[in-house]
Formats: C-alpha cells, sequence, structure tokens
C-alpha cells in the first residue's frame, strides 16, 4: 500500500514539476514575452488556442511581438515565431538545425507514411533529390492542358446544375475537390480515379478523413493520449478504413508502375525510373515509395482544393474584383471553349495578383511546427534544445509592417504596388514553406490553380449568397466549414 502511496506521490511531484515548476520558474523560456499563465492541465486550450490555430497565433503575434511564449496541453511550453529574421533563420538558413516537429509522429506516419513530409536529415534530402527531377518546370508545364481539362470539367458540370436558370445556389466545395483528385491522379499517376462521374472509393475515404470537424483541444488530446485513437467506436473504425483504403490505392498504383512496359511523364513514372537508374543501395526503398503517393495524394489535391474554394469565395465577395478578373481574361480568352496555353495563362497578370492575395490572406497550412537541435539564441533569448517553434505564417502575413493597414482584406492589386512589392521576401510570404523542405508542388499549385480559375471566371459570375455563414477551420488546412454555398450564373457571352 505504501508504495502505490510513493508512487502516487511521485508521480504528482513530476507533473508539478514538469507542468508548472519548471516551465514557470526554471525554464530561461520564461524570460520570453508571452500571455500570463492560464490552466495547469489544458495551457492556454483553456482559452485561445481553442479558436481557429492561425488567428489565435496572429492574436498572439500582435499582442506579444515576433517570438513568443505560449502553453500547449499539459502546459508544455510553445515559442511563436512571426519575426521574419527568424523565420529566415530557422527555415533557410539553419535548416537541418531545425527538424519538423511533430506531436504524435505516428499519427502523421498513418496519413502519408515515412515519405519526405515526414523525412528528416539525410533520409530527407536523399529521397528529396530523388523526387526533385520530377517536378522540374519542363515537366510541370507539359500538365497545363490537364489542368486546362479539369476547369472545363468543373465549369461543365456547373452550367449544366444551372441549366436554363437565371443563376443557381451552388455548394461550390462539394465538386471542387473532386477535380482536384482526378488532377492528381492523372499527373501524378497516369491514372483515372473518375471522381467526378464515380462514387470513386478513394475519394470518399478523403471525404470521411476531411470531413471530421474536432475542436483543437480534441486534436491535443488525441495527439497526446494515443490511447484515444484506440477507442472501438464508429468514427475511428472509419477512419481507419479510410486509411486502409488510401493505402491499398497507394500500393496498386506503384505495382501498375513497376509493371508497366511504358513508361508516362507523371510524377511516379518518373520518380520509379530515378529510382530504378540509382544503386540498390541509394534506392528508395518499397515502403518509401508507397509513402511518397499518399504524401503526393493528399498534399497534392487537398491543399490545391481548400486554395480553390477560397479564390471564388473572394471573388464572389469582391465584384469589382472578379469584373476586372474576368476583362483580363477575356481580352485573351475570346471564346467559351478556349483552351489556354502556358504562355496564355502566364500573361494574366492580374490573375497572378488574385492567386497570391488568395495564398496570403488564408495559407491553407497556417503553420508549421519545427524543434531546434541545439540550444541557440533567437532575438536574445537563450532557446534551450527541443523546443517546439510554431512558424505562424497566417500571422506573418496579416502583420500590417509588412502588408499595410489594409493587412486584414482581399486586395489583389497590392501585388502591383511597388512598396509592397519592395517589402515581399522568401520569408514574409511563406504559403509554401520557405527552404530545403519547401512545398515541391509549388510550381504545379501555380499553374493548376491560374489554368482552373481561368476556364471557370471567363464563364461563370460568383455572387455570395445573403445570410449565409460558414467557420473557417483548421482540419489539417485552413477549411471553410461546412463548406461554401454560392450564387453562380453563365457569363453572356
Ligand atoms: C496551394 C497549394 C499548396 C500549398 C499552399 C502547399 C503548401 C505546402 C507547405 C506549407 C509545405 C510544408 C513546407 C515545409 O514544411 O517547409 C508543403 C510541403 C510539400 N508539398 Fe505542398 N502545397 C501546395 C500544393 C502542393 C502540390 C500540388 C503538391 C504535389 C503534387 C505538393 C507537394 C508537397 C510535398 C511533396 C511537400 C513536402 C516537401 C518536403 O518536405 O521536402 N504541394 N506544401
Amino acid at each position: 500500500m505504501d508504495y502505490y502511496l510513493v508512487a502516487f506521490l511521485a508521480f504528482i511531484s513530476y507533473a508539478l514539476y514538469k507542468c508548472y515548476i519548471h516551465p514557470f520558474y526554471l525554464s530561461p523560456l520564461r524570460k520570453i514575452p508571452g500571455p500570463p499563465l492560464d490552466s495547469f492541465i489544458l495551457g492556454h486550450y483553456a482559452t485561445f488556442l481553442n479558436k481557429e490555430i492561425g488567428e489565435a497565433l496572429s492574436y498572439l503575434a500582435k499582442q506579444y511581438g515576433g517570438i513568443v511564449r505560449y502553453h500547449g496541453l499539459f502546459n508544455k511550453p510553445y515559442l511563436l515565431i512571426s519575426d521574419p529574421k527568424i523565420v529566415q533563420q530557422i527555415l533557410v538558413n539553419r535548416p537541418y538545425d531545425h527538424p519538423k516537429y511533430f506531436t504524435n509522429r505516428e499519427m502523421a506516419k498513418e496519413f502519408v507514411g515515412e515519405g519526405l513530409l515526414l523525412a528528416q536529415g539525410d533520409s530527407h534530402k536523399r529521397q528529396r533529390k530523388m523526387m526533385n527531377p520530377s517536378f522540374a518546370f519542363s515537366n510541370v508545364k507539359e500538365m497545363v492542358p490537364t489542368f486546362v481539362q479539369a476547369g472545363h470539367k468543373l465549369k461543365d458540370f456547373w452550367m449544366k446544375q444551372i441549366g436554363d436558370k437565371k443563376e443557381e445556389r451552388i455548394t461550390i466545395t462539394a465538386m471542387i475537390p473532386k477535380i482536384t483528385l482526378d488532377v492528381i491522379g492523372l499527373v501524378g499517376f497516369n491514372y483515372k480515379f473518375n471522381s467526378t462521374t464515380s462514387d470513386s472509393e478513394l475519394a470518399q475515404a478523403y471525404k470521411i478523413l476531411v470531413n471530421r470537424n474536432p475542436s483543437p483541444l480534441y486534436t491535443a488530446l488525441e495527439e497526446n493520449l494515443s490511447f484515444i485513437r484506440k477507442l472501438p467506436i464508429t468514427y475511428y473504425k472509419q477512419h481507419y478504413d479510410s486509411l486502409k483504403t488510401i493505402r491499398n490505392i497507394s500500393e496498386k498504383l506503384i505495382a501498375e508502375q513497376k509493371n508497366s512496359t511504358v513508361r508516362g511523364k507523371d510524377l511516379l513514372s518518373l520518380l520509379v525510373k530515378a529510382n530504378e537508374q540509382l544503386p540498390f543501395d541509394e534506392q528508395l526503398t518499397h515502403e518509401e515509395l508507397i509513402s511518397q503517393v499518399m504524401t503526393l495524394l493528399i498534399a497534392g489535391h487537398e491543399t490545391t482544393s481548400t486554395s480553390l474554394s477560397w479564390a471564388l469565395y473572394f471573388i464572389a465577395k469582391n465584384p469589382d474584383i472578379q469584373d476586372r478578373l474576368r476583362n483580363e481574361i477575356l481580352e485573351v480568352f475570346t471564346d467559351r471553349n478556349h483552351f489556354p496555353t502556358f504562355d496564355e495563362i502566364e500573361q494574366l497578370k492580374y490573375l497572378e495578383c488574385v492567386f497570391k492575395e488568395t495564398l496570403r490572406i488564408i495559407p491553407p497550412a497556417p503553420a508549421m511546427l519545427r524543434y531546434n537541435i541545439k540550444d541557440e539564441i533567437m532575438d536574445g533569448y537563450v532557446v534551450p534544445k527541443n523546443t517546439p517553434l510554431m512558424i505562424a505564417i497566417y500571422a506573418i502575413h496579416h502583420d500590417p509592417s509588412i502588408w499595410g493597414d489594409d493587412a486584414d482584406d482581399f486586395n489583389p492589386s497590392r501585388w502591383l504596388d511597388p512598396e509592397i512589392k519592395s517589402k515581399v521576401t522568401n520569408n514574409n510570404f511563406i504559403p509554401f514553406g520557405a527552404g530545403p523542405t519547401s512545398c515541391l508542388g509549388l510550381k504545379m499549385a501555380h499553374l493548376e490553380l491560374k489554368s482552373i480559375l481561368a476556364v471557370v471566371i471567363r464563364n461563370l459570375e460568383f455572387r455570395l449568397v445573403k445570410g449565409y455563414t460558414f467557420k473557417k477551420k483548421f482540419i489539417g488546412l485552413s477549411k471553410p466549414i461546412p463548406g461554401v454555398d454560392l450564387w453562380v450564373s453563365k457569363v453572356d457571352s
């Protein structure tokens, strides 16, 4: 009995030391500005962290500056970084001293395996080197016809919904993810998922995974207390069944690729080809190849579909911007069914501004987590090794000292303003991250979004539905929940 008492007291003392004494009286991090102590167990989840993450972090940066200490579950200290100089230090100058941080690596692995997104240090360098050639600009440029076709498919689908009516209320977020899933199927794996026309197993699996809407506190509890995800409840069963479906399809795509005698120009064909040419000990393993497919599937369609939805929402909200954009497009695409080329898409300068402004105002990934493998000094403060560092992309993108007093407004013209242009760098506009771990699909996302938007805006007009509301929520990415409904009508000519 006494042993139990001793064990209990030891546990309480340890918890007290870890959750209270160390963070508040001993850790050098206590000298860094931050919000006052909140809850012993819930940290700052008791108040602002349970709000949408981008806005919570932006609030902290505005209140306390470019480096801020805050506390997660069990009062674990985190640093919030929104000073572009420190961002540069972490992501660009010494990226391998600041690996990606995962509260629960196993949970992340379930989604994307041990591929590029999770790899660290030398393993990351090796995998990235292998993947780079598939994403070469010359290759990505050849994807434009597939992107344009996807734009026409989306436009035709919505035109059919409108039919002979003047306009139709359409939930734009229903079809967009299916379109972008089909695109990554084609350009990524030369595979027709046909999600827009059939009840695709894959689209269904992603729908289950991403339609989940837990609070930030629940997500943090799941990450810290793994047993929660093992509970025998329907939700988790569906969750694991969906992950299994995605893995099975990824394995099937690899098997088809390996058995194929003809090699295409899709990302996987190029990757498998590059891999086969390497000495055996440098090659990606079978498991790593499967992980890359899972990574490309999720990274390559959820991000683009989220950004497309936000772009259309902001265009609908700002009719003047919509008119200006359409006028620019109409000068080039005189015909409704025009199939624009790469050069024509690149001519559309205001479209480029709309694209950048969408990713500035709502970066799909509002923050990225890193940690430091050595003690270091940041902005004059001692940061002990293994401190989680939250890079607050959303806060940086909304900083009035960079973007002006209208930083919270959707204003694509700012990208034409010489003063703003002179202030923008690769450490203060970072929707795709920065440095050697930055998004591999950046150029592809650029062209895909612009091609689809150009075709859709050329042919359709979007208007807000009065009284319709949704919330911006972080569910892996910053999404409009439950979705976006807009009035859609056909452009006359
Ligand atoms: C609007 C669209 C997109 C956005 C905003 C976006 C954003 C990001 C961000 C923030 C990262 C993390 C960077 C870091 O941790 O340093 C990332 C990584 C990555 N993205 Fe994207 N992404 C987009 C589209 C795509 C597409 C279309 C693909 C591929 C088909 C893709 C493939 C990847 C891969 C493979 C990585 C891991 C890179 C690495 O760790 O080396 N992304 N992306």
